[in-house]
Parts: structure tokens; sequence; C-alpha cells
């Protein structure tokens, strides 16, 4: 028995049936020595078996069944994954019985599960080569950021980032270069966009996503350019390109009216707007989109950032 019910239960359960034997014998003795006949010997001495029996199996009950229903609420409330961990309570993982050996085994197997499942989460919601979001990630975040800006009002900014003459990089270079040049734009967009807010995916291919709450036109604007010169300073060399003897991207912004951000797809619609704005006026600069208040696109704005341009 050892290790299966503790040595408190087994002494409770033990002295619940010495209890009840010795007042079955006592009531049979003094029904015997009272002139009783057989039938009223057992007639004494069955409510005492009854009570034994009842404190058995109130006993199981508490010490059984009762944890092992808890444990089961536990493992179920832990099943999903996405509230907070709890802890097994203490009263069962603390015990020195079966009981309380299980509790500690189903513990460990839910923080198992739940590492798993964040690992598994992790990969789906990001892009595999450059660590950032992907478009997973990108729709995660809107859930929460899009009524959000709404409800606060805010501006929002989205950039669209676009690698200059990537083919040519990537056809002369080679594939892991492109690879590894794409791995560096995604530290610089790291490190440019860090508030909690910030949205930073990359979409596919060369193309990152970048989106800012509480963000006017004029410092996205400015974030916008800082970075693309971040990017061009890190010098990676791109001597197939005819913009610049290094690595350059452009930059396509738009910008939402106050809590006017309706349509997410829309927004990144104008920022690809802006970044085709880019590529036409020559690469390697910043496009900025504003959308007026009615949203409409006869009062779209396009400002090419020629100043930024460096060669
Ligand atoms: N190394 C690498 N290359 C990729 C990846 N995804 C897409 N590409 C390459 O990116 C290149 C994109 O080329 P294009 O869409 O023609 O664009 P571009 O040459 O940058 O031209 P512009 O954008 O007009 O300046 C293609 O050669 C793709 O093969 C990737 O994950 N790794």
């Amino acid at each position: 028995m050892k290790n299966y019910l503790s040595a408190r239960t087994l002494g409770v359960l033990a002295g619940i049936w010495i209890g009840s034997s010795l007042a079955t014998l006592t009531a049979a003795w003094l029904v015997t020595t009272a002139g009783g006949t057989l039938v009223t010997v057992i007639l004494a001495g069955l409510p005492v078996g009854f009570a034994g029996l009842a404190a058995t199996l109130w006993l199981i009950n508490r010490q059984l069944l009762v944890p092992v229903r808890r444990m089961t609420d536990h493992v179920r409330l832990e099943h999903d994954f996405s509230t907070t961990p709890r802890e097994m309570p203490f009263d069962l993982s603390s015990r020195a019985d079966a009981v309380g050996l299980l509790a500690r085994q189903l513990q460990r197997l839910i923080e198992e599960s739940r590492s798993h499942h964040a690992a598994l989460l992790e990969q789906t919601l990001n892009d595999p080569l450059t660590g950032l979001g992907n478009r997973r990630m990108l729709e995660k975040r809107l859930d929460i950021l899009v009524p959000l800006s709404r409800r606060l009002s805010c501006t929002v900014s989205a950039m669209m980032i676009d690698v200059d003459h990537f083919k040519a990089f990537n056809d002369n270079y080679g594939h892991p270069a492109g690879d590894s040049c794409l791995v560096d734009i995604a530290g610089v967009l790291r490190d440019t966009f860090r508030r909690e807010t910030d949205v930073v995916v990359r979409l596919g291919g060369e193309e990152f996503l970048v989106l800012l709450i509480n963000t006017g036109h004029e410092e996205a604007r400015a974030l916008a350019d800082a970075m693309r010169g971040m990017i061009q300073a890190l010098g990676l060399p791109h001597e197939y390109s005819p913009v610049a003897p290094v690595v350059t991207v452009s930059v396509g912004v738009v910008t939402s009216p106050n809590g006017l951000l309706i349509d997410i797809d829309e927004m990144i619609n104008h920022a690809d707007q802006a970044l085709y704005d880019c590529k036409e006026h020559g690469r390697n600069r910043v496009a900025v989109r504003l959308i007026g208040a009615d949203n409409t696109p006869a009062a779209h704005t396009t400002a090419v950032d020629s100043a930024t341009r460096t060669s």
C-alpha cells in the first residue's frame, strides 16, 4: 500500500473499521447476554456496520474522488492555452500519496504542452528567415490595434518597404547572400520600430510592412527616412543596382486621418501605391500618401521625397 494512500488516510480507514467492528461485537455481546436471538444480534449490529460503510465511502470521496475531480477541472481550465497559466492547487501537488504523484505528473504534462504550444504558435506567426512577424501575426495584431485606434481616434501610418533591384542582387550574389541581406534589413527595422504597439512584419519576398499607431505622416516620414538611411548605411554591396553601389530600399507611407482606419487592406493598398510612386521616381526614397477624411481616392495626395535620394 506504500504510496497509494497516505498513512493518515489509512489510519482513519483502519480506525473506522476497527471501531465499527468493536461496536458491532459489543452490540452482539450485549444482545446475547440479554438473551437475544441471532436475528436480534444481527439487527443490533447492522446500523453499526452501515455507519462504518458510510464513513468509509465518505473518506474515499473526500480523499480520492474530490481531489480527482479538482484535478480534472484544473486540467480542463489549463488546456485553454490562451489563459494565464496557474499552478496545480498546492494541497493536491504536495500530497505524499498517489494523488499527489498524479497531481505533480499532470502539472508537468500541462507545462510541457504549454511550451510546445507556444513554440508551435511562434512558428506559425513568425517568418523563419528574419524572425519578424508574418501575415498571420499581422492579422492577429490588427485584431487588437484596429479597434484600439478607432476607440482612441488616433492616426495610423502604414509603411511598405521594398528592397531595390533585389532580383539583380540575388542573381549575382546568390540566394544565400540575398537571405542574409533580408536578415540585416529586418534587424534595422527591429531597431527602428521598437514601441510595443509597432507592428513589423515580412509580407513575403523582399517586402516588409510596418504599422504605427498614433503616428502622423510627418513622424512616419521621418522614421521611414531614418530607417531608409540606416539600411543604406549598412553598406551591403550591390554593384548591380543602378541606384547606388549598396543595397537600398524604397518606402511607401500612408497615413490615415484620425480614427478613420476602417479598412486595413485599403491602407496597405495605398502604401503600395506610394511605393510604386517611389519606384517610378527612381527608388531609394520615401513617398507619403495622405488619405482624405472621406477616404476617397480623389482626396489622396502623394509626395515623393526626392530630397532623401542619395547615391
Ligand atoms: N534570397 C531571397 N530572395 C528572395 C526571397 N523571396 C523573394 N526573393 C527574390 O526577390 C526578388 C524580387 O524581385 P522583383 O520582384 O523583380 O523586384 P526587384 O528586383 O527588387 O525590383 P524592384 O522592386 O522594382 O526594385 C526575386 O528575385 C525573388 O526570387 C527570399 O526569401 N530570399
